[in-house]
């Protein structure tokens, strides 16, 4: 089936982007462009990065058509695919090829390549991934992933496309035992003897289709989770003339077991946003979200399907 062509390259703000793909002639404007705002750095959120019918189509190849044995199921209930490769205990990548559908038609991982160059600056730093594992995860309503980091197997820049469904992911970081910041601490989990902050950091709003990018610290020193639920309640305060109503701490009570998210900027869905705006809040039920996660590793057993894989990739 062929994939329709997306095109908002009539959009004269469009004019720095760049050809992304060649299975789509949408244009983006430069990486920084999504940047978040008011988080460590960095994480880019960029809406609508495939199409309804690109969205359709990667649904109907990774869950519809994929073999039952590629899923593994695991503690929450959630299931999970890897494809690219597995990796070893000893955190080497034993690669395998990508598939079609992810390097040809439609052809994400070059779009996302292409489009994190954008991001690169001159002598100074490059942003290429140079994905090679793609790590599926499919989230009933009602589930989640608890508070982790992918670890330093990985190279510290992801990006994750969002299909099926909006989520709310958390971001959080490790408290520092000698420098308590008051309004963190409720109380703290232990994640491998190093204490994390109870209430995150950072809410983000994952709507279908969109990518979200994150990289450096925000990889490296926080953590990541989605909480298990089966509905998000979103709340937006207005800034005030005493300052920006805080993003972290005093939500629960106040909110009325609402979060605000970091990136309502950037979500570029009319609805929500006038919602927020308009009301200060809005209310969305989970439906099934599968997530694609494409990184790097930093270690993978060199020849055999990799050889064929690097050429794919070259085009
Ligand atoms: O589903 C997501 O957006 C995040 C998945 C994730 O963090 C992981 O599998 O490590
Ligand atoms: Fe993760």
């Amino acid at each position: 089936m062929p994939i329709p062509i997306h095109d908002d390259s009539t959009d004269a703000n469009f004019a720095d982007g760049i050809a992304a793909g060649t299975s789509s002639v949408r244009e983006f404007p430069p990486l920084e462009h999504f940047r978040v705002q008011n988080i460590p750095p960095a994480a880019y959120y960029i809406p609508d990065f495939i199409t309804k019918e690109e969205e359709e189509y990667l649904l109907r190849k990774v869950v519809d058509e994929s073999p039952q044995p590629k899923w593994k199921k695991v503690g929450t209930g959630r299931r999970l695919q890897y494809w690219g490769g597995t990796m070893s205990k000893n955190g080497i990548l034993l690669p395998e090829p990508l598939p079609d559908f992810l390097t040809s038609f439609p052809d994400i991982i070059y779009r996302i390549e292409s489009f994190l160059k954008t991001g690169s600056v001159k002598g100074k730093e490059k942003m290429e991934l140079g994905i090679v594992q793609v790590l599926v995860n499919e989230y009933l309503p009602g589930q989640g992933i608890s508070p982790h980091e992918d670890g330093p197997a990985f190279q510290p820049l992801v990006a994750t496309l969002s299909l099926g469904s909006h989520t709310v992911l958390d971001l959080h970081h490790y408290l520092n035992p000698t420098k308590p910041s008051p309004p963190m601490i409720s109380h703290s989990e232990d994640q491998g003897g190093k204490t994390i902050a109870a209430i995150p950091l950072a809410h983000l709003l994952l709507m279908p289709r969109s990518l979200l990018v994150l990289r450096s610290s925000l990889y490296t020193s926080h953590l990541h989770s989605i909480a298990a639920k089966e509905e998000d309640l979103i709340v937006h305060r207005p800034i005030t003339l005493s300052g920006n109503a805080s993003l972290n701490g005093d939500e629960g009570d106040v909110n009325g077991g609402g979060v605000e998210i970091a990136n309502m900027d950037l979500l570029g869905d009319a609805e929500i946003v006038d919602s927020l705006k308009n009301t200060g809040r809005w209310k969305g039920r989970r439906d099934t979200r599968v997530s694609l996660t494409f990184r790097k590793a930093e270690k993978v057993l060199k020849g055999g399907a990799l050889g064929a894989m690097a050429n794919a990739l070259k085009r």
